[in-house]
């Protein structure tokens, strides 16, 4: 009988400013960043999880962590997974804490941490790789783990219910094919804005000879240098390839419009993020004056019901849904079955330390208990900070391969934690 005795929370921040690894033209100097949460327990289990953040006020995540700690703190885990949609609504609905949100910002960012690490815990203790707990579970026992309040005029449980049990047939042939092929990416890394046009070349041929199909560039910054860039990405990787590009909120809408038409000379499948991530009826407007070009954004889609009505409102053509920004997985499988309905592929945001780590097993999911399709499906890679993890993401010919390891994937090894810990671990006694 599992039961959580302690929550421990630590500021982990990782210098990627000094080589602008993660750099786009909104957020140009991230140290990528952590609110790393463990959950100890009276037997020889661990849960871990982690928010994602990119410096500066990493710390006021880990403050509201510590806040929301005694909701988990004494609880046995059996009382929590018993009925998983009854803990998320508790956690979220704190009659104090929930006025800081709610359901958005950092106590939301922090919720996330913990209920992430409640259900690496809960798959450690059942040893499976969150994915597979997923999978293994029975409709109704999926749905239980859900609290539909505020989207049910969109999805009710029944309909929920009704789309998994669509799928059940066939999921132990696409578990199968998963662990035969891996799950189709692709990669950020050679489109940072802050890389030199030489660095850029060098890392697209290097992604290519990897085996790498599809690539994403950073714009939003001078629209000739976007150009040229766009023109050296298409210069390697070719027209056949598929090619994205990521504004990161630079845009109004309708100079998201002027200049994707510019930009349209590229081919690129996706803008994402064009313009403030709450516009919903702005990337409605944005998807419709520039089809075929299509629209994706979620990264920082802060709930359910941002989701509910991007999807309502026809503003989305891939749903990039993160896996720290909403509050955790509970709400992450909300979604997925929200996007499931409305019939647009879930291509998850991925770009930050852990998220490569977390998204597999969203995807991993979606594919084989839900949506049972890869068209349109492609999920985000960058190639940083991975040696971190115990289990890190394992990349082959550009595609995930499937983690079989109990959890989350987010647990990371003690000496990265202790060197990375800000202020006073050493990483940061160099910078200082
Ligand atoms: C600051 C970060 O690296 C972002 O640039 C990144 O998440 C990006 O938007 C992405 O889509 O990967
Ligand atoms: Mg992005």
């Amino acid at each position: 009988m599992t039961t959580i005795t302690r929550l421990d929370v630590q500021d982990i921040r990782f210098p990627t400013s000094q080589s602008l690894d993660g750099s786009d033209a909104m957020n140009t100097a991230p140290d990528y960043s952590a609110t790393y949460v463990t959950l100890h327990t009276d037997d020889r289990h661990e849960g871990h999880g982690l928010t994602f953040t990119i410096g500066r006020g990493n710390e006021i995540c880990v403050a509201a962590v510590k806040s929301l700690a005694y909701l988990v703190k004494g609880r046995r885990l059996a009382s929590i997974t018993s009925d998983m949609g009854a803990f998320w609504r508790e956690i979220t609905g704190d009659s104090q804490l929930r006025w800081l949100g709610p359901d958005k910002g950092v106590i939301h960012l922090a919720t996330a941490a913990i209920v992430n690490a409640v259900w690496d815990l809960w798959a450690k203790t059942a040893g499976k790789p969150v994915w597979k707990l997923l999978v293994d579970m029975s409709p109704e026992e999926l749905v239980r783990c859900l609290d539909f309040r505020f989207v049910s005029d969109a999805l009710t449980p029944e309909e929920a219910l009704a789309l998994l049990r669509r799928r059940e047939e066939g999921k132990a042939e696409r578990e199968r094919e998963m662990y035969q092929r891996g799950y189709p990416a692709y990669t950020t890394s050679a489109g940072w804005l802050g890389y030199s046009d030489d660095k850029v070349r060098h890392l697209a041929r290097e992604a290519l000879a990897e085996g790498w199909t599809h690539f994403k560039q950073k714009v939003g910054g001078d629209l000739e240098e976007d150009c040229r860039r766009a023109r050296i990405l298409r210069e390697e990787i070719g027209w056949e390839r598929p090619l994205m590009m990521d504004a990161n909120q630079m845009w109004d809408v309708d100079e998201a419009i002027t200049k994707m038409r510019r930009l349209a000379e590229f081919d690129p499948l996706w803008i994402e993020e064009p313009t403030s991530p709450d516009d919903i009826l702005g990337h409605a407007e944005i998807r419709r004056r520039l089809a075929p070009i299509g629209v994706a954004t979620g990264e920082h889609c802060h709930n359910k019901v941002m989701f509910k009505q991007l999807l309502q409102a026809g503003a989305l053509d891939y749903c990039q849904v993160d896996a720290a920004r909403l509050g955790g997985l509970n709400e992450v499988i909300l979604v997925v079955l929200l996007a499931a309905k409305y019939g647009v592929p879930v291509c998850p945001h991925a770009g930050g330390v852990g998220l490569c780590e977390y998204v597999q097993h969203v995807s991993l999911f979606d594919y084989i208990a839900v949506s049972a399709s890869l068209e349109g499906r492609v999920l985000e890679y960058v190639d940083h900070l991975h040696e971190h993890f115990v289990d890190p993401v394992v990349i082959q010919g550009g595609r995930y391969q499937v983690p079989r390891a109990p959890g989350y994937s987010i647990t990371m090894h003690a000496e990265s934690l202790a060197h990375h810990r800000y202020p006073d671990g050493e990483a940061w006694q160099q910078e200082a």
